[in-house]
């Protein structure tokens, strides 16, 4: 895929050359305008990681949050898109790591005008020979070759782009060959020797888990969000159906929907205990284009982000067992994109309110919902949750906080590396807590309060400071309300789920914090 660039010095991500608008298309095959050279882009999957990564890096941001958007991605195919995405993941996840393997053999980095490009460059590299084992002609050719297509000017002197080449050579070198014959490269030797998982998670993360659960624990966690060997993570996608949540609360048996739905999505996923399904690795790709997402027969949902739904509407049918959910009315507070809110719905309860602060964030959970033909039934409303006053009180809310999202890091690995507001992100949850709380439940509802954080400042101690408060008290989550979770309860009646910890096929699923309310 070539794509002639024209004008001066452009910013390859900038709006005027959106490479998805037709004049640039044209641009593809157009004579160079103001006299300048045109210069080839070589757009292959290599050259668009390193690009993100670059200006994400300069940015401060994450590339595995803005690949999605980047332009040029989406001018790839869905082969090398794949490829995109396992290349910026991987420099992400393990990012720690790589640069420790990389001090061990530059002297002097480059801090020059090409900075975050060239490094960009060395981490992929080293991304490929270390953990995605890419032979290393391919890993070292096809990577350099990316700084030739430096997409601005001026370009990259050629004596860098041989120093790029010689580190990465180096690293790929037998380190020592062995009595047997067998030899590790230098780069295997320094990650084993000079490096460890725990290098991608920072600091500050790594204390607090500790301080939190324990150092016992922490490994635990760690060796599950951040395993030695890359090949272990495999891509975990939980799927929740319009029959899951009936079911797990014994609704009705729809075993033979969730079996059928199952098959369709191929002989390899597998049914977990609150009747999610886990997709298999025979399905690949956009998830758009899988069986059933377009019909609105399920919804990405990770199994513990499903707890939090299943806990408040089993409580509900005990507290009014002789009410219809249909006559009842649930707050989703803290919407989008909109996973619990579909839970709710799909359970029956026929007035749902979705609160969503985020405009963008509240247009997918509409489309969301929409396309699980949900929309009709709930109302969404786009506010701050904490301005939002009910016309009657309800009888039940579930909030699920924002907050540092800790507990996805094995899928999002940038969460390990930022550094949250987490003052700021603590006052909001209390805000919107005490607010549902007081505001938004009637006497006898149940409240349900959720973070995915594996930080206890941001879910044990925010309850005890909301039941401090008086005008609530834990209602303790029973094991036979939570399959497959039951050893995740802890000695207050609330959910604790830590990566790592529990057994079996769940063993694997998101960190997640629920406590159980009722209103006095
Ligand atoms: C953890 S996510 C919610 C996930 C969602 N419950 C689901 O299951 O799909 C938190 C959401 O809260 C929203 N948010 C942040 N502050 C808010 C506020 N003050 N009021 C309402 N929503 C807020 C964020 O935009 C974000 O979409």
């Amino acid at each position: 895929f070539g794509i002639v660039l024209t004008g001066k010095s452009p910013s390859w991500m900038s709006a005027s050359l959106n490479p998805l608008s037709e004049s640039n298309l044209d641009g593809i095959s157009t004579i160079p305008k103001n006299g300048m050279t045109p210069q080839k882009i070589d757009l292959s999957a290599r050259f668009v990681a390193i690009s993100v990564l670059a200006d994400a890096a300069a940015a401060g941001t994450f590339a595995t949050r803005e690949l999605e958007e980047s332009p040029y991605f989406q001018l790839l195919d869905s082969r090398d898109r794949a490829f995109t995405r396992l290349l910026v993941a991987t420099v992400e996840r393990r990012i720690g790591q790589i640069d420790n393997v990389l001090e061990c053999c530059i002297e002097k980095p480059n801090r020059g005008k090409h900075v975050h490009f060239i490094r960009a460059t060395l981490r992929t590299g080293v991304a490929q020979l270390l953990f995605l084992h890419t032979p290393p002609f391919a890993a070292i050719k096809e990577t350099v070759q990316v700084l030739r297509m430096y997409p601005k000017k001026p370009p990259i002197p050629e004596p860098i782009i041989k120093f790029v080449n010689g580190v990465l050579r180096k690293l790929s070198r037998p380190a020592d060959t062995e009595s047997d014959g067998s030899s590790e490269m230098l780069g295997e030797k320094l990650l084993r020797e000079k490096t460890s998982p725990q290098d991608n998670i920072s600091p500050w993360l790594l204390d607090q888990w500790r301080d939190d659960w324990g150092e016992e624990t922490t490994e635990l966690i760690c060796s599950e969000v951040m395993p030695s060997d890359n090949a272990s993570m495999t891509a975990r996608i939980d799927l929740s159906t319009k029959f899951s949540l009936a079911a797990a609360t014994r609704m009705k048996d729809y075993t033979e929907e969730i079996m059928s739905l199952m098959e369709s999505l191929g002989g390899d996923s597998i049914l977990l205990p609150q009747f999610s399904i886990r997709v298999g690795s025979s399905l690949k790709g956009d998830v758009k284009l899988w069986p059933g997402y377009e019909e609105g027969a399920w919804w990405v949902q990770d199994s513990s982000s499903t707890l939090p739904a299943l806990v408040l509407s089993s409580a509900i049918r005990d507290k009014y067992p002789q009410s219809d959910l249909s006559e009842l009315h649930v707050v989703d507070m803290c919407s989008a994109p909109g996973g619990k809110a579909s839970q709710l719905l799909s359970v029956g309860f026929g007035h749902v309110t979705a609160i969503e602060a985020n405009t963008r964030r509240s247009r997918i959970l509409n489309e969301n919902l929409k396309r699980l033909g949900l929309l009709e039934k709930c109302q969404v409303v786009v506010d701050e949750g904490q301005n939002w006053v009910p016309s009657r009180l309800v009888h039940g809310v579930l909030v699920d906080v924002p907050c540092s999202a800790t507990g996805t890091g094995a899928r999002r690995p940038d969460v390990f590396r930022r550094d949250p507001d987490l003052k700021e992100l603590i006052k909001i949850q209390r805000t919107l807590a005490n607010h549902c709380a007081d505001t938004i439940l009637g006497k006898g509802g149940i409240m349900v309060y959720a973070t995915c954080s594996l930080l206890r400042e941001e879910s044990e101690d925010q309850i005890r400071t909301l039941i401090e408060r008086g005008n609530v008290e834990t209602l303790p989550i029973c094991p036979h309300e939570v399959p497959g979770f039951e050893d995740a309860i802890d000695e207050h009646g609330w959910l604790r789920v830590l990566p790592g910890v529990l057994e079996g096929d769940l063993c694997s699923t998101d960190g997640f914090f629920v406590a159980r309310l009722v209103r006095k």
